[in-house]
């Protein structure tokens, strides 16, 4: 059942597994250990559980997902420390603070990353379970492929035989056609050398042009609260969900096997409280996310002995990792003016455009609202001989992980300047996806409601922006390829007259942010190692009863969008737990 207020909680309810955040990791691993019957799951989410088309229909509607962070109700509205590669500046760290957590205000591109990527979580944590070839029964098991919102016949633009069909998140190809499309594919035949087609980005290798694949079914958004969460509640199912709600320390309940078993959780709706505490018989999952997992995990004593007493907190298990090694993606959305007589930059000028498509996606769930603003998606690799390589050894895990990445859309690029009043424009985003910097989360204070300091680094390594340069090079020789003659007009915005090396960087270190994708903050680490801070089923080090399900896991930032590698992390999970392992 759904429970708003922790009062409400059944008295004497003995709870098996209790899930921390219900977010992408966490709501899976709850609505799936709630499909075991005598299994009762205690679900915490500190945020509200907003219905789509009730509370917040723009968490629905898929054009509309920019919106959604930063300064919303569904937002944690973090902000990052100042940002020395991005020219000293602080940028808005958004975060789901919702049931579905970040899966419920994400932009729904779905990757389920390359080979390579997967095969390095198996080699650095020895356990082969992360391997590619291992982890594909978990694609079958999240996936069902589902028509695109305008029904397109999608024959060539995807390969069925290596998607699910009938797992619960439905996932489908990009919808309405754009103004950019075909121009797009007549590249990949007139540049096919440097910018070659791939027929599907998520067969391991996505190297290429492809097109894009959503969580998006009926033209509408799909997350771990829609797939996942919500049919285990009306089901009327073994799982409490309760919202609105911070957990705000985990702590000791015992020791088993010289080790402390931390089946502890302790919440409250307030700094002022009043706080409650609740014990899981069997488990604890940590599902708080890149950012809430470190910060709980300090709060409570487990992370580096010396940063924990600067703040006069006990160390419960000493465990330096956790909070290190955040790594994160960077966008650079370039701007260039087009020729068209209509595009989505209209909405911001036109009031009965934007409510026609409202009220069309309102009753049919088709039009342009019905798709993600992105269109196509590229991935591709620095050339073996790039200079770069001359004096630093490539990071990517291997010829099938992109070092960057382009994202298409047929719109201005509204995150640092509003939409002009005149003009129509497409971004050709040119994204850093194999980044060596690495950043932290640390407390600020011992205020379990007070902000961690986030800092992920972004362009602070000589082959960040390296790449990032490259990659912008990269995006103009693709506009001027033969197919945009006569369509495109000029490069615009901050992006405008940008052409020589020096002044490629200093515009990315002016322009660039998160593409919201913190990963590695309680990353996996070979069982028995002092480094890192779970073992390779998850498991807390040096503890029993506690297990981290989401985000922060990975070793590496994989490198594509990582949401579809969550879902995956968390289906093997429960896999692991139900095993007992
Ligand atoms: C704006 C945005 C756009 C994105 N676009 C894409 C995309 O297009 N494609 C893609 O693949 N990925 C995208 N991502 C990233 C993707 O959504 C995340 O990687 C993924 O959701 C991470 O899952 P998670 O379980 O680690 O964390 P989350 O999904 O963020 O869940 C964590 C949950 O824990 C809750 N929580 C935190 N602390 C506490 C606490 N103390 N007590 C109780 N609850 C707590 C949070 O409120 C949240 O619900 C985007 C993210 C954002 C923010």
């Amino acid at each position: 059942a759904l429970y708003t207020s922790p009062a409400q909680l059944p008295a004497g309810r003995k709870y098996d597994y209790v899930v921390v955040g219900g977010g992408l990791g966490g709501g899976v691993v709850a609505a799936r250990l709630a499909e075991t019957a005598s299994k009762n799951v205690l679900l915490i989410e500190a945020g509200p559980r907003l219905v789509p088309n009730r509370d917040i229909e723009t968490i629905a509607i898929p054009f509309l997902c920019v919106g959604l962070a930063p300064d919303t109700p569904a937002d944690w509205n973090y902000t990052s420390t100042v940002q020395p590669g991005l020219a000293g500046r602080t940028i808005d760290y958004p975060r789901g603070r919702v049931l579905g957590g970040s899966s419920s205000i994400n932009y729904m591109i779905w990757n389920t990353g390359s080979s390579d990527d997967w095969d390095r979580y198996a080699r650095v944590t020895g356990d082969s379970g992360w391997s590619w070839k291992a982890i594909q029964p978990f694609i079958k098991k999240v996936e069902r492929i589902v028509p695109p919102a305008d029904n397109h016949n999608t024959t060539g633009e995807y390969i069925p035989s290596i998607h699910g069909t009938s797992g619960p998140l439905g996932i489908s190809l990009q919808g309405y056609p754009s103004l950019l499309d075909s121009r797009v594919i007549a590249t990949t035949e007139q540049l096919s050398a440097e910018f070659p087609l791939n027929p599907d980005m998520n067969s391991g290798n996505p190297i290429g042009i492809g097109y894009s694949q959503f969580s998006v079914e009926n033209g509408s958004r799909t997350s771990s609260a829609t797939a996942y969460l919500e049919p285990a509640l009306s089901s009327g199912s073994n799982l409490d969900v309760l919202v609105n709600t911070q957990v705000t320390k985990l702590f000791q309940t015992g020791t088993e096997q010289g080790l402390p078993a931390i089946r502890g959780v302790q919440f409250a709706q307030s700094a002022e409280g009043p706080f409650y505490v609740v014990n899981a018989t069997t488990e604890v999952i940590l599902s708080a996310g890149a950012i809430g997992t470190p910060q709980l995990l300090l709060l409570s004593g487990i992370g580096g002995s010396a940063d924990l007493k600067k703040l006069g907190i006990n160390t419960l298990v000493n465990l330096p990792d956790v909070g290190k090694n955040l790594q994160d993606h960077t966008v650079l959305p370039n701007i260039w003016s087009i020729n068209a007589t209509q595009t989505p930059d209209d909405y911001a000028r036109n009031a009965t455009l934007i409510n026609d498509d409202l009220t069309q996606w309102a009753t049919t769930g088709t039009g342009q609202l019905a798709t993600p603003p992105a269109t196509n998606i590229g991935w591709f690799r620095l050339p073996k001989n790039a200079s770069i390589f001359d004096t630093l050894t490539d990071p990517s895990a291997g010829p099938t992980s992109p070092h960057y990445e382009f994202i298409f859309a047929e719109v201005w690029d509204s995150f640092t300047l509003p939409t002009p009043t005149t003009g129509h424009y497409m971004i050709l985003s040119s994204n850093l996806f194999t980044p060596t910097s690495r950043g932290s989360v640390t407390l600020n204070t011992t205020n379990p409601f007070d902000f961690p300091i986030i800092d992920p680094a972004l362009l602070n390594s000589a082959f960040d922006i390296y790449t990032i340069r490259e990659a912008v090079k990269a995006a103009q020789r693709f506009m001027a390829a033969p197919a945009w003659d006569g369509f495109v007009i000029e490069q615009a915005g901050n992006f405008a007259g940008v052409t020589t090396d020096a002044e490629v960087e200093a515009y990315a270190r002016a322009n660039a942010a998160t593409v919201f994708h913190p990963v590695g903050t309680a990353a996996m680490s070979p069982k028995g190692a002092s480094s890192g801070v779970v073992d390779p089923n998850l498991t807390v080090k040096g503890t029993r009863g506690l297990r981290i399900v989401d985000a922060s896991i990975f070793p590496y930032v994989p490198s594509m969008h990582p949401q579809g590698l969550v879902y995956l992390v968390a289906e093997r999970a429960v896999t692991l737990i139900k095993a007992g392992c």
